[in-house]
């Protein structure tokens, strides 16, 4: 069995020379097994900092809070040695930047074939021939040519399928994807929608989907989590969180599509940058006098998604 991954009171605060900068706030939420879940929110809301808590990935200047729970295990406090054996095995990675990820001077075949054999317990031609059919399956006609070459031989759209490759190859039970239609044209996307949707049905691999690619998270993901500054400000199923935003926020990221209008969400209100209520407040046109004065909590709304919004209290 899948264990679900339950992240409870996770703050990442970064030390930088301008001071602690907050990147994920007292977040506590439980990512299901056996369910596609979206991650969406604007550019610095906390996405890949939650996504890499969960395998320790975060720079050494990240303190990290909380807990994360994988079945019995603890992932934050677990030894490295042992977190070691579940990156890639039992949680495997499409990290967001596929040129930070792939070793320079290491051949494509070999970062894929080691991979599968650190974990799989199988031997080279097998771990070849998996690595080859995956690389297929991201259509790549040629994986034995693509297998003899080094990164900087590719574009930057087949690097970025390569690492999803590579993120998919031991067949992990559980997959954080992190942008992985980043950069690609619209017929790729298309192509690794259907890749991850067939790893989804074929290993009943889980997932967490990080995007920007709000039409990806609507036809892949099953439930959706907003983040904003850090917090989960909105939760549901894809199609409530989509064709019904409740937080004003949701509902401003969509109608910011090209097919909903292109309205952008405003800028934050200078008189309305001191207050110590919700974090959208400056920026809410719907905001009334409460929300800048208390924090919302967590509203439960009627077909079992949460907005942390008074106008839902
Ligand atoms: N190594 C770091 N040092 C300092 N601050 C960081 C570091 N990494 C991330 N941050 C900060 O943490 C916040 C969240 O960053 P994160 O990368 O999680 O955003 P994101 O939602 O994934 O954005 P994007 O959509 O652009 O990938 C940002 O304010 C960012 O500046
Ligand atoms: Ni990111």
């Amino acid at each position: 069995m899948v264990p679900d991954i339950e992240i409870q009171n996770l703050s990442v605060c970064f030390d930088t020379a301008r001071g602690p900068v907050y990147a994920v706030r007292d977040l506590s939420t439980t990512f299901w097994a056996g369910r596609i879940s979206g991650v969406i929110g604007e550019s610095g809301s906390g996405k890949s900092v939650m996504g890499m808590s969960l395998l320790r990935l975060l720079p050494n200047t990240a303190r990290v809070t909380g807990k994360c729970f994988f079945g019995q295990e603890e992932l934050y406090s677990m030894p490295l040695r042992q977190l070691r054996k579940l990156r890639g095995a039992a949680i495997g990675l499409i990290p967001q930047n596929p040129n930070a990820s792939l070793d320079p001077v290491m051949k494509l075949g070999r970062q894929l074939t080691e991979s599968i054999t650190t974990h799989g317990r199988r031997n080279r031609r097998e771990a070849n021939r998996q690595a080859a059919e995956m690389l297929r399956r991201f259509g790549f006609e040629d994986p034995e040519r693509i297998l003899g070459q080094y990164p900087f031989q590719m574009s930057g759209g087949m690097n970025q399928r390569l690492v999803s490759a590579l993120g998919l190859a031991c067949r992990p039970g559980w997959v954080i994807a992190d942008e992985p239609t980043k950069g690609l044209d619209a017929v790729i996307r298309n192509q690794v929608y259907s890749v991850l949707r067939q790893i989804y049905t074929e290993y009943h691999s889980s997932m967490i989907v990080i995007t920007h690619d709000l039409s990806l998270a609507r036809r892949l993901c099953d439930d959706i989590r907003v983040l904003y500054m850090g917090q989960i400000i909105e939760q549901g199923t894809a199609e409530e969180v989509m064709d019904r935003p409740r937080h004003p926020y949701t509902a401003g990221l969509i109608h910011a599509l090209p097919s909903r209008g292109m309205v952008p969400i405003p800028p934050p209100d200078p008189r309305r940058l001191e207050h110590t209520g919700c974090p959208f407040y400056p920026r809410c046109r719907q905001a009334g006098e409460r929300c800048g004065r208390e924090k919302p909590g967590d509203y439960p709304l009627p077909e079992g998604g949460k907005v942390r919004c008074f106008l839902y209290a």
